[in-house]
């Protein structure tokens, strides 16, 4: 039968060992075990169903939400998962919720920016879930801007109290997650007040809700902003509006790591940078570049089985019609794709060491990295984020008419996946982070000031201002110090231009405000360097398995030349590759999508997803893909009757009257 036949074909085409490249996408054997187990379990339950979720009302799909919050939290409980294990069960169950908040940015926060003390007293209580929190910083008037913040925490000495308070419309909190209907409790960022001076943002812990009945406490007005993009999706998140009429909390509920304000009304600093209270954005940026390979990995899987069933035209001369993975440019826009999973899979493993490893060296006060995980945690965001969001709706294309049903999970996806664009920061706003980042290091070169880390290519600006790529047969493009080296010269020289064209101007903000356009571009540059050295540092590491190696430098190199073909214009028009050259990277790139062609479904079976997370009928993993759309189609509520309400008010009324029509 086709589908099930197809995929079993296919499988036993694959020239490398599936089960290895599963260890290499896990991270590690042990993490492939737990997610692996973890996935089942939620998969086996029912209560973590989710088909009907595009269909239900925005209150029972809410409510549902909740119920199977609860769930999690009771399996968690009742089966004595560890906290690794949690976080999978979670991320399976694959419904945005309050808890993300919780445990993903109201725990973290209180990590980072709370003093030991304040940790001993609020950590156990988030711990066990006898108090839920989220994150609220963003307000109706600001966003992207978190200095323009207006709520006020005004210093109280008579009391030893904040006074927090919204005062202008604008104010008011909007955006958190978790806040419109669940949480009892937030972290409020606020200007600090005191004696009328404004020392700047802080965090502030909130009470909002009662713990006994959960009505809103006096001062505390809350709701839920309303319907998001798509149907289900996002919109299982209770996203809030918060405003407060002059809440009055204990000073020790200001987060004093970074500022202490004494019991007298003393701003006294830490040695800690003041940005540590921008820090648990640094986190969950980090956290959004792993997910942004899961997002995109699952689109890829659900278009490349469907693309290996699908068949259209072509007949071969046993009758049957060509899967139309193998056309050309089906593979031309979708095996890119795969390579970018993979590659968005290491850096994102990379940037999770780069956190832990910046966190070491704030314990022991070496502050020295902070701006590079600032930068490549912002860079990073920006640019998966953006490519993922772009490749879930490439892969619904690359599944025709049927990618448009709910059912191939494809709608769905995209809808919950695209705010990431602008969550955690506008994608926008961070690269022009990343380009302030690197135009304060290409105007220290030469400063006695070494770059380091991501930036250290910058060091050899001489050599790679001037070099010419050696590329001279289509196989040259193999080499990874070729396209090292095409990357480094590309980013150097357009973040060199930029300086340079910046240098022109006498008011340096003016001069930043009109050529961010262009910033942005060597932003995107750098940030693509990083990925593509990212995964070539991943090859030099010992693989094994059969042909696993080999598959993943074709898509190491599918991943590079696809971005230097997508950006032909930067890597000509700053002189790093010849037009000849580019030709050559068309040729060997399509010779690397025979290469991947017949390992297609093998690499997508290596995520390890199961049906239940897949949620797609075209992403089965029987391909079983005809029988299980016809079967659901029947399922909508509209097929509950065969004449739908409506008609007698409605078409027969229509159709009384064309008939009184005709007559005349
Ligand atoms: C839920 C979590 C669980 C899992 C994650 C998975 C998926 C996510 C799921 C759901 C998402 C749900 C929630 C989403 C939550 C949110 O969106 S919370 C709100 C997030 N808001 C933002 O991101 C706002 C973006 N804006 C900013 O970050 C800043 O305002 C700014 C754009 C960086 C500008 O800052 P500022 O006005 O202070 O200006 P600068 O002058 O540009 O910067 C001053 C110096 O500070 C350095 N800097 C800036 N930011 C940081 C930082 N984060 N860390 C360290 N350093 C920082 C900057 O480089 C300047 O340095 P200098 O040049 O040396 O002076
Ligand atoms: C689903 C979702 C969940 C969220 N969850 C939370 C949460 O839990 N807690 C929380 O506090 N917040 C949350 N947010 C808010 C989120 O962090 C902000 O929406 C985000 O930071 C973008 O800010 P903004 O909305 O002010 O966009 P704006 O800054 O208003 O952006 C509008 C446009 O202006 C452009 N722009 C802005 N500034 C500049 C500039 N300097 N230069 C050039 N262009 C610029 C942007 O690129 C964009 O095109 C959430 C948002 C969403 C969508």
């Amino acid at each position: 039968m086709a589908g099930f036949d197809d995929l079993a074909s296919e499988r036993s085409k694959a020239q490398f060992d599936v089960e290895e490249m599963k260890v290499i996408w896990a991270g590690s054997r042990h993490t492939l075990e737990v997610s692996d187990r973890i996935s089942r379990l939620v998969a086996n339950d029912p209560v973590f169903r989710k088909d009907t979720r595009t269909m239900l009302s925005r209150k029972d799909l809410f409510k549902n939400t909740l119920r199977k919050a609860a769930h999690a939290w009771k399996r968690i409980i009742e089966l004595r998962l560890s906290e690794e294990e949690a976080a999978e069960l979670r991320f399976y169950v694959d419904e945005p919720a309050f808890m993300d908040l919780h445990w993903g940015m109201f725990i973290p926060t209180i990590k980072g920016q709370g003093t030991e003390e304040q940790q001993q007293k609020w950590l156990p209580l988030a711990y066990k879930m006898k108090i839920i929190g989220c994150y609220a910083q963003t307000e109706l008037g600001h966003g992207s801007n978190v200095q323009g913040l207006e709520t006020t925490a005004t210093f109280d000495p008579q009391t030893d109290e904040f006074i927090i308070h919204s005062p202008t419309l604008t104010s008011s909190k909007w955006w958190p997650g978790g806040l419109g209907k669940v949480s009892t409790h937030a972290v409020v960022y606020g200007r600090l007040i005191i004696d009328s001076k404004d020392y700047g943002v802080n965090g502030f812990i909130v009470q909002l809700r009662s713990l006994d009945d959960h009505l809103p406490l006096p001062g505390i007005t809350i709701g839920d902003i309303g319907m998001k993009f798509g149907s289900g999706a996002y919109n299982t998140m209770d996203n809030g509006v918060l405003r407060f009429d002059h809440v009055r909390i204990p000073r020790d509920q200001m987060l004093m790591r970074v500022s202490q304000v004494t019991r007298e009304g003393k701003l006294v600093q830490s040695n800690v940078p003041w940005q540590l209270v921008y820090g648990t954005m640094v986190y969950v940026r980090q956290k959004i570049v792993s997910d942004a390979s899961c997002a995109l990995s699952r689109a890829v899987c659900i278009a490349t089985r469907y693309s290996a069933v699908r068949r259209q035209f072509g007949l071969q001369s046993n009758g049957i019609e060509t899967q139309v993975i193998d056309y050309k440019t089906q593979q031309s826009r979708l095996f890119p794709l795969l390579a970018s999973a993979y590659a968005f899979r290491f850096v994102g493993e990379w940037l999770k060491w780069l956190y832990m490893d910046v966190n070491q060296r704030l314990q022991a006060s070496d502050f020295s990295t902070l701006p590079e995980a600032h930068a490549c945690t912002a860079g990073l965001k920006s640019l998966t984020t953006s490519a993922t969001a772009d490749g879930i709706e490439e892969c619904r294309k690359l599944c025709g008419g049927h990618g448009y049903l709910c059912s191939s999970g494809l709608p769905e996806l995209f809808a919950v996946y695209i705010p990431a664009c602008t969550y955690e920061g506008d994608n926008i706003v961070l690269l022009l982070q990343v380009a302030r980042f690197l135009i304060k290091t290409v105007s220290q070169l030469g400063s006695g000031k070494e770059p380091v880390g991501t930036t250290v290519y910058m060091g050899r600006v001489e050599q790679l201002m001037q070099c010419h790529c050696a590329v001279q047969k289509a196989e040259d493009w193999l080499k990874p110090s070729v396209i090292l080296e095409a990357f480094e010269a590309r980013s150097m020289r357009m973040s060199v231009a930029s300086a340079q064209n910046l240098a022109k101007f006498d008011n340096q903000e003016e001069g930043f405000l009109e050529l961010s356009a262009d910033l942005v571009q060597a932003a995107v540059a750098h940030c693509q360097l990083i990925v593509v050295s990212k995964f070539i540092e991943k090859l030099q590491q010992d693989i094994p398995g059969k042909g696993v190696k080999g598959q993943l430098e074709a898509l190491c190199n599918i991943y590079a030349l696809f971005i230097l073909h997508k950006h032909l214009g930067d890597f000509l028009s700053t002189g790093c590759i010849t037009p000849k050259q580019a030709s050559l990277a068309n040729a060997q790139l399509r010779s690397l999508y025979s290469q991947v062609r017949p390992n297609a479904i093998a690499l997508v079976d290596a995520f390890n997803y199961t049906d239940h997370y897949l949620s797609s009928v075209l992403g089965r993993y029987d391909g079983n893909v005809y029988p299980k759309l016809y079967e659901e189609a029947w399922k909508d509520p509209l097929n509950d009757s065969v004449v739908p309400d409506g008609y007698q008010e409605y078409i027969q009324p229509i159709l009384k009257q064309q008939l009184r029509n005709a007559r005349l």
